[in-house]
């Protein structure tokens, strides 16, 4: 009898992994982000990655940090998560529950529309803005909403 594997990947490892492939989709020069929304079976729902409304081309988008909120990617980039539900064909129903997987941890605007779009978990790759204002009051929603984050195990790497 065949040798049953020893070394399959979880559910949190594929997610993360549908997750981190999204996120290499993004054009941003300094943060990509992926994420990828699945239900309580097991199933993908969406997936989105941080990039710029799509009439607008990369060339007429200024990828860089300014003071001037014209010239700031901040004010233009969709992000991952909100493409994500964005993306999402399905009813809104379906979401109640589900888990989302995201390579950064959400911004406290994503934070909102996860909650409201029913998602009751966050799973998270990176952290790299922890302690900040935003990341706090991101927290702080969650924590309010009731839905949990922890930060995801990659016990096979992500290659
Ligand atoms: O919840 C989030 C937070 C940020 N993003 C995107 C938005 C931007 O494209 C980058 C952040 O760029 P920085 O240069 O690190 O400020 O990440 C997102 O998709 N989701
Ligand atoms: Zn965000």
């Amino acid at each position: 009898m065949a040798e049953q594997r020893s070394d399959v990947i979880s559910w949190d490892e594929f997610f993360m992994r549908v997750a981190f492939a999204a996120k290499l989709r993004s054009k941003d020069p300094n943060t990509q982000v992926g994420a990828c929304i699945a239900d309580t079976d097991h199933r993908i729902l969406s997936v989105g990655y941080n990039g710029t409304p799509h009439a607008i081309t990369d060339e007429a988008f200024p990828w860089g940090d300014s003071d001037d909120p014209l010239n700031d990617k901040h004010s233009y980039v969709i992000h991952a998560e909100a493409n994500a539900i964005l993306n999402f064909r399905g009813s809104l129903k379906d979401m109640q529950g589900a888990t989302v997987y995201v390579t950064l941890f959400p911004c406290h605007e994503c934070a909102k529309l996860l909650v409201q779009a029913g998602v009751g978990e966050v799973v998270y790759l990176d952290d790299k803005y922890a302690g900040t204002m935003d990341n706090l009051i991101s927290k702080r929603t969650l924590d309010s909403c009731g839905v949990t984050y922890r930060k995801v195990q990659m016990p096979h790497g992500l290659s």
